[in-house]
């Protein structure tokens, strides 16, 4: 198998005849958050065993989830679209889209042609795909259907115990990358018109404006420009410039939503910084080695989330299991909408509405200042940020709100303190301009406590404090000294440091288990 042989590109390729398809029944690889044809070891796997069939599945139970985003299908279409196109350029074929819940749709391709095999990645995702997840393993158990499912970063399927988890994910990131088949005979079946795909997703957003005016394109070949550009120049100060709003957008990576959808795999990208010349300038092989350790913080999120899909919606310590139950709508809808009154942390969400990207302090002061000193729950703030995170990634996003939200028990509290960030991620305040235009004509001096601003210099740069940019929905100093002393109260016990103790161990990564024990008083150093 195959039997024929027709010239594709200069290269002999298979043809499968209708008839070898319905005599030998086909595999799938289905296409999850792994849309690239490099290193993507289901599609070299099903490839080897003859004929394939790759399919992606629009389900519009996924997109009805509380966390799902036109933004987030914006990037996946653009993707899908070149996948499509390179999977066109191998074998002749395109990608098969269809749209429905999975387990109907493998049982009306089942009940046609006999599925042999099921491919794909492993996935950590929301509790709605966790579940998906067991079902489609149950149906395929019934059928007979033998599903293969592998790792794709790092990250370990009932993992018993959280020692030697780095060594296990240094090994797996740096094995040899899976080159892409070099022929794959794909079954003639039709995909549902994309044309007529993208119609019914863009009626089941209807009800969900997104305006994300200024997002990340999707797609394998700007995954590899941005890694390229990156590793060539923008890395350089990487270290320095990933905290300040201001620099973070041109010197990270901004390979999150690539990694997220899998244009790009983190073994493709720790194999690329493998090859670099570490001395080709000075601070290189310290830029090198802060982009490394994130992406190995990547899975260690990632793994939480796995080993414990619970932490979407129950705090991880059961301190705090009881307080921050009830949304403030007013406090809350001024957060979610850039009005909070505090110019750094509305620039940073109006930011985010209109991008779908900021970088990390960034993100960690917003979930802060909604969790600390709006004393707002986590998985709601995190529920707005998921989307509007063009990269969202489970794992990582709950194992952080978590985190910063002070729900962990095992991680210093962090307080980021609104005004200071402002004086200090942006000193003159550019940041803030660009991204609040009320307060464009405000000047240095005032732009990070506009509230302070006399009267008559509020007329002179047409500004009105209260009127054309809110006041303060909170005494930040008074809100972060009442969370502080809600965080001392709940943790403060022997039970507490006891139970944090316990979750060290089950989720602590190794190397800060050496460094602090939880039942230390730095758990409570709390942050500016
Ligand atoms: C509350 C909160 C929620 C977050 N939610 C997400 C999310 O949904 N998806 C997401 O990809 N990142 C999330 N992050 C982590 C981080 O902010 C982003 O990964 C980073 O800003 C993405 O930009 P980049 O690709 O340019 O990062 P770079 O600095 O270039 O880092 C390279 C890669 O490493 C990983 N990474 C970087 N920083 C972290 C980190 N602190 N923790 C875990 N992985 C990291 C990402 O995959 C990133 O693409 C969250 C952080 C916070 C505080």
């Amino acid at each position: 198998m195959p039997k024929h042989l027709a010239l594709r590109n200069g290269r002999e390729i298979g043809i499968m005849m209708p008839e070898d398809f319905a005599m030998h029944g086909i595999h799938i690889v289905w296409f999850k958050r792994d849309l690239r044809l490099h290193d993507h070891q289901p599609l070299v796997e099903a490839a080897a065993m003859g004929m394939v069939l790759p399919l992606y599945v629009v389900e519009p139970e996924a997109l009805r989830q509380a966390d799902a985003a036109p933004r987030h299908w914006h990037f996946v279409w653009q993707s899908l679209g070149e996948l499509d196109q390179a999977l066109k350029e191998l074998s002749g074929s395109g990608l098969v889209l269809r749209v429905g819940e999975i387990i109907p749709v493998l049982a009306a391709i089942h009940r046609k042609t006999s599925i042999l095999g099921l491919w794909s990645h492993q996935e950590t995702g929301n509790a709605w795909s966790y579940a998906r997840d067991r079902s489609v393993g149950i149906w395929t158990r019934k059928q007979g259907i033998p599903w293969r499912e592998y790792q794709q970063n790092g990250v370990v399927r009932g993992l018993k115990s959280r020692n030697g988890w780095s060594t296990a994910w240094k090994k797996f990131t740096s094995a040899s990358l899976i080159l892409s088949p070099d022929n794959l005979t794909v079954a003639p079946i039709s995909s549902d018109p994309w044309p007529q795909v993208q119609k019914q997703v863009q009626a089941l957003f209807n009800t969900r404006p997104d305006a994300c005016s200024k997002a990340q394109t999707g797609g394998r070949r700007e995954a590899m420009r941005l890694l390229e550009n990156f590793l060539q120049r923008r890395a350089a100060d990487y270290a320095r410039g990933m905290s300040s709003p201001l620099s973070a957008a041109s010197v990270c990576s901004r390979l999150s939503p690539h990694l997220a959808y899998g244009t790009i795999s983190v073994r493709e990208i720790i194999n690329a910084i493998k090859n670099q010349d570490l001395t080709k300038e000075k601070g290189w092989a310290r830029n090198m080695r802060a982009f490394e350790a994130r992406l190995a913080w990547r899975s260690h999120f990632i793994q939480k989330l796995e080993s414990e899909p619970e932490l979407e919606f129950r705090n991880l310590h059961p301190a705090l299991a009881d307080q921050r139950q009830h949304i403030d709508p007013i406090l809350f809808s001024a957060w979610t909408q850039g009005q909070t009154g505090f110019p750094l942390v509305d620039a940073c969400m109006r930011m985010l509405h209109a991008t779908g990207w900021i970088n990390f302090r960034m993100r960690a002061m917003l979930a802060a200042f909604a969790c600390y000193h709006l004393w707002q729950p986590w998985q709601a703030a995190g529920l707005h940020l998921a989307r509007l995170f063009i990269d969202y990634e489970p794992g990582i996003h709950w194992s952080q709100m978590q985190m910063q939200s002070g729900s962990t028990g095992i991680n210093a509290f962090r307080i980021y303190n609104p005004v200071k960030q402002s004086y200090e991620q942006d000193p003159s305040g550019q940041f803030i301009r660009r991204w609040i235009p009320e307060l464009a004509q405000v000047p240095k001096d005032w732009i990070h406590e506009p509230w302070r601003m006399p009267e008559m210099i509020q007329q002179t740069y047409q500004c009105r404090i209260g009127v054309d940019y809110p006041l303060p929905i909170v005494d930040h100093e008074k809100a972060a000294r009442i969370a502080r002393q809600r965080l001392r109260q709940a943790y403060g016990g022997p039970q507490a440091r006891a139970q944090s103790r316990e979750i060290l161990d089950r989720h602590g990564s190794r190397k800060s288990k050496a460094r602090k024990s939880p039942s230390s008083s730095q758990q409570l150093c709390l942050f500016e």
